[in-house]
């Protein structure tokens, strides 16, 4: 099965195109977790148990496992997501893009150390930083084309005056990424829910990719601009909150009130299909 066919099956049976980002804060932990470290994985996988139901994929954040010496929490809490949420799709948020050798290790650590479905990659030095990843053909690669923070305007909106057209820098990157990189159907986009206008435009140009949309919930992004612009039958969305999720209590009763946020997300998302 590869990565696509098992982002499709999860958002047809949980009907969902929300995924959650697992983000862990300790010291935004409630109650008697609130601070320690060592507890990273306890509180993710209380948010797994409590939401695996209603999710397209899962999104853990490296860095904030690593920042913590906890790569050994994020092991276990994959394989806590593989035991009690096979269905569930899991994209490693890494952000990696380096030379291909280097690459070859950031593969190997996201998809033999860590057995994720999927990673998240800066396309920003070229084809062979992204080829290593691509070898590994039943699973999934996400390119960082128009980012939801304010500073991805710096260069994501650079206009290229070098290429056909002249798209802006983002464009040239969905073009890629639906055309020539896509050698075996296993890449898709990272643009933010907080620019609508712009996920529109990446879907003029890969109409077919499955876009990894984050920026709903804790940035503000709009939720229904979100889907009215990027949702296509045969191309996933999927669109990730993380702090308004994880965080939505700070008492002992955190994973029910992830749950009902979650639930309240998802709905929306999709009662926005057009
Ligand atoms: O690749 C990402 O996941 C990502 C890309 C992007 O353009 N913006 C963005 O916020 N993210 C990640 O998505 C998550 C957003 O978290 P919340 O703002 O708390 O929902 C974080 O883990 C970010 O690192």
């Amino acid at each position: 099965m590869t990565f696509l066919d098992r982002l499709r099956s999860a958002g047809r049976s949980n009907g969902s195109m929300l995924c959650i980002g697992l983000d862990p804060e300790p010291s935004r932990f409630p109650g008697a977790l609130k601070g320690d470290a060592g507890r990273i994985y306890d509180f993710c996988a209380r948010i797994v148990d409590a939401t695996a139901d209603l999710v397209i994929a899962f999104k853990p954040q490296i860095a904030y496992f690593a920042s913590h010496r906890a790569e050994d929490q994020l092991e276990r809490l994959m394989e806590h997501m593989r035991r009690n949420a096979p269905q569930v799709p899991v994209i490693l948020d890494a952000k990696r893009g380096d030379i291909g050798s280097t690459a070859q290790q950031y593969a190997r650590e996201a998809f033999e150390r860590y057995g994720a479905d999927a990673v998240t990659l800066s396309p920003f030095m070229g084809f062979d930083s992204v080829q290593p990843y691509l070898k590994f053909h039943d699973k999934g690669a996400f390119l960082l084309c128009r980012t939801s923070n304010p500073g991805g305007d710096d260069l994501q909106n650079q206009r290229l005056a070098s290429v056909d057209g002249q798209p802006l820098l983002y464009e040239h990157v969905a073009r890629l990424a639906q055309g020539p990189w896509n050698l075996n159907g296993q890449l898709g986009l990272v643009v933010g829910a907080t620019y609508p206008a712009e996920i529109e435009r990446v879907r003029r140009v890969a109409p077919t990719l499955p876009l990894l949309i984050p920026g709903v919930g804790a940035q503000g992004g709009d939720a229904v601009a979100t889907v009215k612009a990027g949702w296509r039958a045969d191309a996933p969305i999927v669109v990730n909150s993380s702090r308004s999720i994880l965080y939505a209590s700070g008492g002992d009763d955190f994973a029910e009130a992830a749950r009902r946020e979650a639930l309240r997300t998802r709905d929306l998302l999709e009662a926005a299909k057009p």
